[in-house]
């Protein structure tokens, strides 16, 4: 394979997420965004990425980098079904191209076939994995079924186990849908029983409509039509959710456990970058690649009409630097509403996903994110403690004293 020539000419962020088996999955989680995707490669004999797209991918991807390092994130579908002499060839193949960069892995998966060859590989590798589980029992096989419509549940539960077994690092990945998030305490607190560090949640939002590409679960800028499934979380108890959680991690949990969310928050009130993306000012920097190559302008935006071109045609740096998607990028930001851009809380938000901006604000301007009413209640309800965080941090002194703080301010001993 002849070497890449595509080096990035600019200091810019480039990150892309890659799909070994495209939306092949062995479940069949009733929310999920991505399963669908398989109706844009209808035509094709396979979804798997084959070696020769992998070594160019590879080459490509950390000859576009500028800093010293770059990190893989393996997405899906589900990731686990491609296979481990895959993964193994990545690691050569990285092992390769290095030329000097430190190099990183993660994987998100949902677990179900994880065994000991397979973490051992994590743990020789220093793989990141990120497990999906939407809480304990109840919670989890409300949604997350399997093609034969069993609940995961306890199939996740000795993917984890194993995980721990072989000391992998791993961190949870949640949705919040319209059931779960009637029960905020109980699912953060299963989270930490099963030790999960580091928390991530991520609001179901989606609507369904008719496009002529056989896809169901339509973009942000299509409005005619649309009906909202029943699995999607109410924007309120969306907020709800999380100062409840935000009242036990306050109290007892901060500098322990780590909730996205609120690392997000706090980032945003020292001024620094929130960590993920949902939360900063432009998009654009972040990518998903389908199994034959496409490149696409997010994860969340795998339409043909978002398709940034295909990584054996074009370089990654033309594709992410392009016109198109640079506008992508700035979008979140130059098409905010009024209210969002008269928010207190614009500094913290930013208009949260662009993907969710589907109502229109109380005057009739579109754009509004379907979740801003939950959002500002959340903001409104950790203010003072995240003042008081980003107050010790200021002076140098651990934000976990706002323990302290909350429990004078509670009253409790
Ligand atoms: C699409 S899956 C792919 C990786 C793997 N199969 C898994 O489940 O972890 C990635 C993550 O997206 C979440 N997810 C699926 N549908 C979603 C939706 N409609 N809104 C928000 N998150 C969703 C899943 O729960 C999972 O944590
Ligand atoms: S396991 Fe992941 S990819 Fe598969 S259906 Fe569930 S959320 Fe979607
Ligand atoms: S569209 Fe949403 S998920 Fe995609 S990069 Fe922007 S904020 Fe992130
Ligand atoms: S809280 Fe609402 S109004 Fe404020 S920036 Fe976020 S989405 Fe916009």
């Amino acid at each position: 394979m002849g070497k890449t020539i595509a080096y990035n000419p600019l200091s810019y962020p480039l990150y892309v997420m890659a799909k070994p088996v495209g939306a092949l999955c062995n479940l069949d989680c009733s929310y999920c965004y991505y399963l669908e995707k398989e109706e844009l490669y209808r035509e094709r004999k396979t979804n798997r990425m084959t070696e020769d797209l992998l070594e160019k991918f590879t080459d490509e991807y950390i000859h576009s980098q500028t800093t010293p390092e770059v990190l893989f994130t393996w997405h899906g579908g589900e990731t686990l079904l491609r296979g481990i002499d895959f993964y193994k060839k990545a690691i050569l193949y990285q092992k390769k191209y290095a030329g000097g960069r430190l190099v990183a892995n993660s994987i998100q998966t949902n677990g179900i076939l994880l065994n000991d060859e397979w973490c051992r590989f994590f743990k020789d590798n220093n793989f990141l994995v990120g497990i999906s589980i939407d809480g304990p029992e109840h919670i989890h096989d409300r949604y997350r079924k399997d093609k034969g419509g069993r609940g995961t549940f306890s199939r996740v539960m000795r993917g984890i186990e194993l995980l721990q077994k072989h000391n992998v690092e791993f961190n949870t990945l949640s949705v919040i849908n319209d059931y779960n998030v009637h029960y905020p305490v109980e699912t953060y607190r299963f989270f930490k029983e099963i030790g999960s560090h580091y928390m991530q949640f991520s609001p179901v939002v989606e609507r369904w409509g008719d496009r002529d590409d056989g896809l169901e679960l339509l973009p942000p800028d299509e409005v005619e039509n649309t009906e909202m499934p029943p699995w999607c979380v109410k924007a309120e108890d969306f907020g709800q959710f999380y100062c409840d959680i935000f009242d036990e991690w306050v109290i007892q949990d901060v500098g322990q456990y780590y909730v996205q969310m609120f690392d997000a928050t706090l980032a945003g009130m020292v001024g620094q970058a929130p960590g993920v993306c949902i939360f900063g000012r432009t998009c654009g920097h972040a990518a998903a690649m389908e199994h034959n190559g496409d490149v696409y302008a997010c994860d969340h935006f795998v339409f043909p009409e978002y398709r940034l071109g295909n990584i054996k045609t074009d370089t990654l740096v033309s594709m992410m630097l392009s016109e198109r998607q640079i506008r992508f990028g700035n979008a979140k930001r130059d098409m905010l509403p009024r209210q969002c851009r008269e928010c207190p809380y614009l500094n913290l938000c930013n208009g949260e996903c662009p993907k969710n901006r589907i109502i229109c604000t109380s005057d009739g301007e579109p754009g509004l994110n379907y979740l801003c009413v939950g959002l500002r209640k959340y903001y409104e309800h950790v203010w003072p403690y995240m003042e008081f965080m980003a107050a010790e941090l200021d002076n140098e002194r651990p934000p976990a004293n706002v323990m302290q703080y909350a429990r004078e301010r509670r009253q409790i001993r």
